[in-house]
């Protein structure tokens, strides 16, 4: 049997867990506010390190066989399960492809494999590049679309739902909407997600914390007379935006009970976010000429059945909806360590 210590430091989260092969023994989420999570690489990999030492030390976990950590913004790469290497490491301590929260977790999963001297793997990280020219394509010829989205779990929950109908993914077209601090609508279909909003620049829905699509003239003008740097504008987009912006938290739970005690702000939030997340379902139909198989809505945000009815009465009228609320990235992530620790799987190599 091995033991799989799992990483999944979302942008207001920490999801770490010990795993017995598939079996889950032992799993804490830890809640973050804004101020914990902002800061410096350096900054937020020393913050979730004690957060992750803490774990170890409270549930006494001297060692383990392999550590499974969420991929980070990192070159377009096929998916699969990545040995995390020096490689790696350059590029996501440059932040050369950009900052993200799971940048954090493949960082730390490469000290932490030094420090206990284990392998640490990452699987089908954010940058998972499968999208159809005709998606990538813009108006300016100098400018192409990137698919970087919740690819570890809009797959995962896409997987599952094929075997609870015992259908393959690959036979089937969805619509996945991951609804969480970042929201990302993608379309898969026949198993490989051809199009995909960036939630990390400004495009679709916004979020919790991601400004979704702008303006672009009014963005230009704001960008030009604040005088932002290229790194100012990442974190206007993906750390500032969405419910950070307009109430100043990332935590749902609490704008959602702001509405519920008549906050008009704060009801209209929540029917914005709804009425952009259903929009940007509907606009993945199109690739199946308007209808799919099914849609499936995952992430934290799905918990909340007000936000998903409010999805639901708006596209249902595309095709069934299936509420998988939550994430099944811990799983994931160890289920394709598992693969490659049990031989099944050759790990791929990031040059
Ligand atoms: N029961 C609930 N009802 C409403 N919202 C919820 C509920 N539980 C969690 N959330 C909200 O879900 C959001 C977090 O979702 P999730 O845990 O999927 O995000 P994350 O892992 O930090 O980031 P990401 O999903 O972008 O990687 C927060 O805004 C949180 O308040
Ligand atoms: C997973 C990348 C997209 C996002 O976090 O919004």
């Amino acid at each position: 049997m091995a033991h799989i210590l799992t990483l999944n430091l979302g942008s207001t989260s920490s999801k770490i867990a010990l795993f017995d092969d598939h079996t889950c023994v032992i799993t804490e989420t830890l809640r973050h506010t804004v101020e914990e999570v902002s800061g410096t690489v350096e900054e937020q990999t020393a913050f979730r390190l004690q957060v992750v030492n803490n774990f170890l030390q409270n549930h006494h976990i001297e060692t383990f066989d392999a550590i499974a950590a969420r991929g980070g913004l990192l070159k377009p790469i096929s998916g699969g399960t990545y040995l995390i290497n020096e490689a790696m490491t350059k590029d996501l301590l440059a932040s050369k492809y950009g900052s993200h929260a799971s940048n954090i977790s493949t960082l730390l999963g490469g000290q932490l494999s030094k420090a206990y001297n284990k392998p640490a793997y990452i699987v089908d990280p954010v940058v998972v590049d499968e999208m159809s020219p005709m998606a990538k394509m813009t108006g300016l010829k100098f400018m192409e679309r990137r698919s970087i989205f919740h690819a570890l779990n809009q797959k995962a929950v896409a997987r599952n739902y094929a075997e609870r109908i015992n259908r393959s993914y690959e036979e089937l077209n969805l619509i996945v909407a991951h609804l969480g601090g970042g929201i990302t609508v993608g379309t898969h279909a026949g198993g490989r997600v051809v199009d995909v909003n960036d939630g990390l620049s400004g495009e679709g829905p916004f979020s919790p914390e991601r400004a979704g699509s702008l303006p672009a003239n009014q963005l230009a003008r704001h960008v030009i007379e604040s005088q932002l740097t290229i790194d100012d504008v990442a974190k206007l987009l993906s750390k500032r935006g969405g419910f950070v912006s307009h109430f100043g938290t990332t935590d749902a739970i609490a704008v959602e009970q702001r509405a519920l005690q008549g906050d008009a702000a704060a009801v209209l939030a929540y029917e914005a976010m709804a009425y952009q997340i259903s929009k940007s379902i509907a606009a993945a139909s199109v690739y199946f000429n308007g209808s799919a198989d099914q849609i499936i809505m995952t992430g934290g945000l799905a918990y909340s059945n007000r936000l998903v009815n409010m999805i639901t009465e708006r596209v249902q009228f595309i095709a069934g909806v299936t509420v998988m609320p939550g994430e099944k990235e811990m799983e994931a992530l160890t289920a394709g360590v598992l693969r490659v620790l049990n031989k099944e799987e050759q790990p791929k190599v990031y040059a």
